[in-house]
């Protein structure tokens, strides 16, 4: 057990959920990342930050094999899901992907209507026996989604007809139907304006109830505001991992410092 401090909001405690260790990543002949080690915790938001170009989107990516689809990807040390090693040859990336869902910078829902965008992937893989289980799914996602009260009684209306934060809020749901354990977020608010950033980050606090949340952001701010736990890359070296308000007021690394006080970026 591992006590996490939260941004203000007391403290919680948290386990290990994922393990990562001497993780390598290289795109041909380009090293991006470099012997990261580190353990994300349950029930907390681990935040990501760090200089364009550093590896955070692409150890985001190793966490649930999205990786796999990039030809030239070679991932190489070892990353396990409570325990179990997910590279391992008897993983399937797509049950995998089930548990450890994924958001993305843009919203992208299906275009098909707010309920197929949400029903789908209960669908493919075959999590329900019939209409009515389904349609319970599809309304406790929307709901631990904080968007049905806005779309309860417009589920058949296209999922791209939505508002920007309308639509993240759905692929979050889309994730969330699965029943993932994990759920991995690159830049999510990037493409919101700041409402709907605030919406979103409001929810980011609220699914940490349920999930392991890890969010990769520009934003320092952000991170600050939502994270409980923060990872700082460099060129590819995870440089420093800690609470969040420890990172922000008193990081240990002259390049943790340089960064968060604006000196590199
Ligand atoms: N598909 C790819 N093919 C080849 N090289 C890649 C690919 N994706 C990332 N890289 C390289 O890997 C390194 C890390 O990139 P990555 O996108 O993980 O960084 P990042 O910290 O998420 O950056 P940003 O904040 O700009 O999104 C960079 O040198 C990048 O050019």
């Amino acid at each position: 057990m591992d006590d996490v401090r939260t941004a203000g909001r007391g403290i919680v405690a948290a386990t290990a959920k994922i393990e990562a260790r001497g993780v390598q990543v290289h795109y041909g002949t380009t090293h991006a990342l470099k012997d990261v080690d580190v353990s994300i915790l349950d029930h907390a938001v681990t935040a990501f930050i760090g200089p364009s170009g550093c590896g955070k989107s692409t150890f985001l990516r190793c966490l649930n094999r999205m990786n796999d689809t990039i030809a030239s990807c070679r991932v190489t040390g070892k990353i396990t899901l409570d325990g179990e090693d997910i590279y391992a040859p008897k993983v399937d990336p797509v049950q995998l992907r089930a548990k450890v869902g994924m958001v993305f910078q843009k919203p992208n829902p299906f275009p098909k209507s707010i309920y197929e965008n949400v029903a789908y992937g209960p669908k493919i893989h075959g999590l329900t026996r019939n209409k009515g289980e389904l349609d319970q799914i599809v309304e406790a996602s929307l709901r631990k989604a904080a968007l049905w009260a806005e779309v309860k009684d417009r589920l058949d209306s296209p999922g791209t007809g939505l508002s920007g934060g309308q639509q993240q809020r759905l692929c979050i749901a889309r994730a969330i139907a699965t029943g993932p354990e994990v759920l991995l977020m690159d830049e999510p608010c990037s493409a919101l304006d700041p409402i709907a950033t605030a919406q979103v980050e409001e929810l980011i606090d609220e699914l940490r109830s349920s999930f392991s949340v890890v969010i990769v952001t520009h934003s320092m701010q952000q991170a600050a505001r939502v994270s409980q736990k923060t990872a700082f890359f460099h060129l590819g070296h995870l440089v420093e991992y800690g609470e969040t308000a420890e990172i922000f007021t008193n990081p240990k690394d002259p390049r943790t410092e340089a960064y968060i006080t604006g000196r590199i970026g």
